[in-house]
C-alpha cells in the first residue's frame, strides 16, 4: 500500500515508517523536523514539510499515489500544552483540518490517527476500553478528542474511512538499540530516568505522590514501540474506505512512577535519585488499557508485557547513543 506518515521523523512515526516498509509498502514521511530527526527516517523517505500547507501536502500525495495516511505529526507534550495551549490547538486541531483537506484534494480516503489514552483523563475507571467516558484534562488532550470528532464528521459528510487509534504510553526502543525516544527537551519518563542513570542529570523530579493511587503516584501503561508498530500494520490493513473504528493500544498493565523508577534502577543497576514536587498541571492520575478489542478484532499479539523488557530496549539505546540521534549522525 502506499501510505503517508505525516510526523513519519518522530518516535512512533518513525518505528510505523520503518515497520511499513520493512512490510514492503511503499511509504514516505511528511515532517518539518520540529521535533523529529532525519536520521530516525530511511534515506530518501522524508519530505519535509509542515501539515499547515494543505497544498504542499495534496502535491506529495498526488505525486506519491497515496492511498492512505498515517498522521502521527502534533504537539504531544501534556505539560507544554497548559502552558502554550495556542501551540497545541494550532498545530494538532488546525494542522489536521489542513490534512483532511489535501486529503480531500488528492482523493486520499483512508486515515489512521494518533488519538491518547489522554482523552480518558479524569475518568477514574481503570482499566478502560474504546467505549469508557473521555474526560481530557489537559488542553493537548483536548485537542486530540476534537480532532477525533473532527475526522469522524468528515468521513460522515465527506467520506473517508478512518481508525482512531488510543495509544497509551509509548515506550522502548527497537531490538538493536538502533532507534528510540529522544526529545529535546526531554519530558518523558523513561528517557529522563535513564538519562540519570548515564549521569546526564542529577536525579528525577517526581511530579506528585498524593494521587489517589495505591502507592500516591501516576499509573500510566508502557506500551513498546514494535507493538504500536504492529498494532498500526493490522490497523491499516483492516481500514477501507467506509470504516469507522476506535481501538485503544496498551498492555493492560498500569504502572506508578515509582514502580518505573524502581524498574530502571534494576534494569541500569545504578541508583537513580528522585526528589518529589507538585503535580505537573494537566496529568491524569491513572491510565490503562483494556485492549481486548484490539487483540480479538485484529488479532493484535504485544510481545511486551513486563516493564523491565521494555526499559531494557531502551536502556541499550541510550547506552549506544547517549546523545540520541546527535550521536547516531556521527557514525
Ligand atoms: N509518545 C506517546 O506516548 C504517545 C501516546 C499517545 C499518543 N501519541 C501521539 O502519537 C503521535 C506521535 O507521538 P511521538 O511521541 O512520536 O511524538 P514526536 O514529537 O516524536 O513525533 C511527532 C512528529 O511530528 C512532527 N511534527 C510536529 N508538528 C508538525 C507539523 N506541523 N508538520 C509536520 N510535522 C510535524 C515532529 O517533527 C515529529 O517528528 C502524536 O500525535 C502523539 O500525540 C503519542
Ligand atoms: O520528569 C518527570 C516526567 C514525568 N513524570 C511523570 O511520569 C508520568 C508519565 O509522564 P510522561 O512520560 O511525560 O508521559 P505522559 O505525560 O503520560 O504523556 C505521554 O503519554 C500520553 C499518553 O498517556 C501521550 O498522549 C503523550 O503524547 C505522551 O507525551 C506522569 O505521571 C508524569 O507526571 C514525572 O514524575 N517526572
Amino acid at each position: 500500500m502506499k501510505v503517508l506518515v505525516t510526523g513519519g521523523a518522530g518516535y512512533v512515526g518513525s518505528a510505523c515508517l520503518r515497520k511499513l516498509l520493512a512490510e514492503g509498502h511503499d511509504a514516505i514521511a511528511f515532517d518539518n523536523l520540529s521535533e523529529g530527526y532525519e536520521a530516525a527516517v530511511p534515506a530518501g523517505k522524508l519530505v519535509k514539510g509542515d501539515i499547515a500547507d494543505t497544498a504542499a501536502l495534496a502535491k506529495v500525495m498526488k505525486e506519491h499515489g497515496s492511498e492512505a495516511v498515517m498522521h502521527f505529526a502534533a504537539a504531544t507534550y501534556v505539560g507544554e500544552s497548559v502552558t502554550n495551549p495556542d501551540h497545541h490547538y494550532n498545530n494538532n486541531i488546525a494542522g489536521t483540518l489542513s490534512l483532511l483537506r489535501a486529503m480531500r484534494e488528492a482523493k486520499v480516503n483512508r486515515m489512521l490517527f494518533s488519538s491518547t489514552c489522554a482523552t480518558y483523563g479524569d475518568n477514574p475507571v481503570v482499566p478502560m476500553n474504546e467505549t469508557a467516558a473521555q474526560i481530557p484534562c489537559s488542553p493537548y488532550a483536548r485537542t486530540k478528542l476534537a480532532v477525533e470528532w473532527m475526522i469522524r464528521d468528515f468521513a460522515h459528510a465527506y467520506g473517508l474511512g478512518f481508525t482512531l487509534l488510543r495509544y497509551f504510553n509509548a515506550s522502548g526502543a527497537d531490538r538493536d538499540g538502533e532507534f528510540g525516544e529522544a526529545h529535546d527537551p526531554e519530558t518523558h519518563l523513561i528517557p529522563l530516568l535513564l538519562q540519570v542513570a548515564l549521569g546526564q542529570r542529577d536525579k528525577l523530579m517526581l511530579y506528585g505522590d498524593d494521587y489517589p493511587t495505591p502507592d500516591g503516584t501516576c499509573i500510566r501503561d508502557y506500551v513498546h514501540t514494535d507493538d504500536l508498530a504492529q498494532a498500526h500494520m493490522l490497523a491499516i490493513m483492516a481500514t477501507t474506505p467506509t470504516t469507522a473504528e476506535v481501538f485503544n493500544i496498551g498492555t493492560g498493565n498500569g504502572q506508578s512512577v515509582k514502580e518505573v523508577h524502581r524498574a530502571c534502577e534494576e534494569v541500569t543497576g545504578k541508583k537513580i535519585p528522585l526528589q518529589v514536587t507538585a503535580r505537573r498541571p494537566g496529568d491524569a492520575p491513572a491510565l490503562v488499557a483494556d485492549p481486548t478489542k484490539l487483540k480479538t478484532q485484529l488479532g493484535w499479539k504485544p510481545e511486551f508485557y513486563d516493564i523491565k523488557r521494555t526499559v531494557e530496549t531502551a536502556w541499550a539505546w541510550h547506552q549506544k547513543y547517549p546523545r540520541g540521534y546527535a550521536d547516531k549522525v556521527k557514525r
